[in-house]
C-alpha cells in the first residue's frame, strides 16, 4: 500500500493532473492543502494527499488512479474486516454487546487517504500535518519508516515511532461523542522532515458528506443521572462540514457540539 501511493505520487505531473480537486464530494480527489482555504486555519501543510471513497459507496475502479488501483481496493477490503473486529472490541470496552457499534453503523464509511510529505529544506518553518483530531467514529493508519507522527499526551507531544508492520489505531471526534467521553479523540501532528518523502495511508471510518437520517448523539445506555449526555445529536455530515469548514485551528470540533 506504502509502495502503490509512492508510485501514484512519483508519476508525471500530467497523469496526476485528471485527479486534481478540491471537490470534496468527488469521490476520487488529489490535492495539496486541502485545509487550506478553510476559515480558521493558520498555515499550510507539507503534504499532498489522494482521497478515495471505498464504503459504502466506493469509487468505481476505473476511477481510481491505475498505478495503486488494485492494491487500494485489496487494502480497503482487509481494512473493512479489522474495522469490524475494532467495533466490537470498542463495543464491549463501553460494556454494550458486542454488535452494538456495528448496528449504529460505525464501521459502515470508509474513505482512504494516502498521504505523501515530501522532503522539506526547512522543517523548523512547517508542519507536515497541523495539529488535529479526526472528524470521524476511528481512524487506521499505516506510517511508513521515516517517523514524524506525534500524539498530545497530559500537554506534550510525544512521538509515534514508526514499527514496521504495526498499524496505528487512533480513536475520532464522533466516537467521542458517541461514547459520552468514555473514549477520548487524540490530537496528532506531523513534524516535517528534511529526509523524505514519507509516506501514510490514513483509513478514516465514517460516511463523511454522505446524505443519511442517522443521527449520532451519546448512546442512551451509557447514561444516567450521574452522567448526562455531554454533546447534542449530529449527523456525520453536519459534523464534517462544520470541521471541514473550520480547519485545524487547535480547537476541538467537539466543543461546537457540547452541550
Ligand atoms: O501521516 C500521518 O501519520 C497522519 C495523517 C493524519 O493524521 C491524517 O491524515 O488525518
Ligand atoms: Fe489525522
Amino acid at each position: 500500500m506504502l509502495r502503490g501511493t509512492r508510485r501514484f505520487y512519483e508519476q508525471d505531473i500530467d497523469v496526476k493532473k485528471p485527479y486534481y480537486s478540491r471537490d470534496v464530494t468527488r469521490k476520487v480527489m488529489y490535492n495539496c492543502n486541502f485545509e487550506l482555504f478553510s476559515e480558521k486555519s493558520f498555515a499550510a501543510d507539507w503534504r499532498d494527499s489522494l482521497y478515495s471513497a471505498m464504503a459504502p459507496n466506493p469509487a468505481k475502479p476505473e476511477e481510481l488512479p491505475e498505478t495503486c488501483r488494485e492494491i487500494i481496493i485489496e487494502y480497503s477490503n482487509h481494512v473493512m474486516k479489522l474495522g469490524y473486529t475494532l467495533v466490537e472490541l470498542f463495543s464491549k470496552g463501553l460494556g454494550l454487546k458486542p454488535n452494538h457499534l456495528k448496528e449504529m453503523g460505525c464501521a459502515e464509511g470508509l474513505g482512504i487517504l494516502c498521504n505523501y510529505y515530501p522532503k522539506c529544506p526547512q522543517p523548523e518553518l512547517a508542519l507536515g500535518s497541523s495539529r488535529h483530531a479526526d472528524s470521524d467514529f476511528f481512524t487506521v493508519l499505516l506510517q511508513d519508516d521515516i517517523g514524524g507522527l506525534q500524539v498530545l499526551h497530559k500537554n506534550q507531544w510525544v512521538d509515534v515511532p514508526p514499527i514496521h508492520g504495526a498499524l496505528i489505531i487512533n480513536i475520532g471526534d464522533i466516537l467521542q461523542l458517541i461514547s459520552n467521553d468514555k473514549y477520548k479523540s487524540v490530537d496528532h501532528r506531523v513534524l516535517a522532515n528534511k529526509i523524505g518523502p514519507r509516506i501514510s495511508v490514513a483509513s478514516f471510518f465514517s460516511t463523511g458528506l454522505l446524505e443519511s437520517s442517522r443521527i449520532y448523539g451519546p448512546i442512551e445506555e451509557l447514561l444516567s443521572k450521574d452522567n448526562p449526555p455531554k454533546y447534542r445529536a449530529t449527523t456525520l455530515k453536519d459534523f464534517f462540514e462544520y470541521s471541514s469548514k473550520k480547519g485545524f485551528d487547535n480547537n476541538s470540533n467537539l466543543s461546537h457540539y457540547k452541550i
